[in-house]
């Protein structure tokens, strides 16, 4: 079984500790939701796991130190959606899918049926087939997104950081997202993504991280983390909590808004 270990994760940008001592164990099969305010440190802690900040702290994969891999050889184990969506080259979308094929094969190599079977595959999964040969540059930014999100599925790693994946998507394909990651949990993956909507993360992560200052203020199920209080503490608004269609509705309300503001 893959079980993710992070120890004590810490990250001091520009002398300021961003991400501060930050512990989680995860098991493959779940997905995990990362809350928090603006500039909690979400992105900060998503780039500490992949090391592309420095850090401080251990990420373990199944008892090895995925600091003392080599980028290629960690690229084949975690993949990582960035917040930025910008893509500069007017490539096809299908070659930058394909480019989630890179750390698995010798550079220069010729792309092998299973590095197209996973892009094809990756491509039908984000619903893009349709766009197969468009210019990315041509794209809308939600189906921008989509192609992002596909180069990580193409990486076929046993672990996927995502930031913010929804940011840009309509109702539909943010569903259609949080469905998707929890099935690549209950294939065995570990899945971690960074999200603002409360709602949709409670009703799909299986669990939350919840951070406030660089810390871990809540971790647990929802229906633990997710309360009126950690939420008024947590963020300074007041938050309906409320079930509906078999799962939780979570909705921060302006309680302080009145009635001739409204009209
Ligand atoms: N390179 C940097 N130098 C100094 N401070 C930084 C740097 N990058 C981020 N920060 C600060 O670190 C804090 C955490 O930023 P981070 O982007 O991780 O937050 P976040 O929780 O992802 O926020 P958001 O929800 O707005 O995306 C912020 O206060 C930010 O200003």
């Amino acid at each position: 079984m893959s079980v993710l270990t992070i120890e004590t994760l810490s990250a001091t940008l520009s002398g300021r500790r961003v991400v501060d001592g930050v512990s989680l164990t995860l098991e493959k099969g779940g997905f995990t939701g990362l809350i928090g305010p603006n500039g909690a440190g979400k992105s900060t802690f998503l780039r500490a796991c992949l090391g592309l900040v420095p850090a401080g702290g251990t990420l373990r994969l199944d008892g090895v130190d995925l600091a003392t891999l080599r980028p290629a050889e960690r690229a084949r184990h975690i993949a990582y959606l960035p917040q930025e969506r910008e893509i500069a080259w007017a490539m096809s979308v299908e070659a930058v899918v394909a480019l989630g094929r890179l750390p698995h094969h010798a550079r220069f190599a010729a792309a092998s049926a299973q590095d197209r079977a996973a892009v094809d595959a990756a491509i039908a999964r984000m619903d893009l087939a349709a766009f197969r040969h468009r210019a990315v540059t041509s794209l809308s930014g939600g189906e921008r997104a989509r192609v992002l999100i596909a180069r990580a599925l193409a990486q076929e790693t046993p672990v996927l950081l995502a930031d913010e994946p929804l940011a840009g998507l309509d109702p539909q394909h943010q569903i259609a997202l949080m469905r998707l990651f929890r099935e690549l949990a209950a294939e065995g993956r570990i899945v971690i993504a960074s999200m603002h909507d409360l709602t949709l993360a409670a009703r799909w992560c299986d669990r939350l991280l919840l951070l406030r200052d660089g810390r871990a203020f809540a971790e647990g199920p929802p229906q633990t983390v997710l309360t009126a209080a950690t939420l008024s503490q947590v963020y300074g608004v007041e938050t309906f909590i409320g079930e509906a269609a078999g799962g939780l509705i979570v909705q921060p309300l302006d309680l302080t808004r009145g009635k001739g503001e409204r009209d």
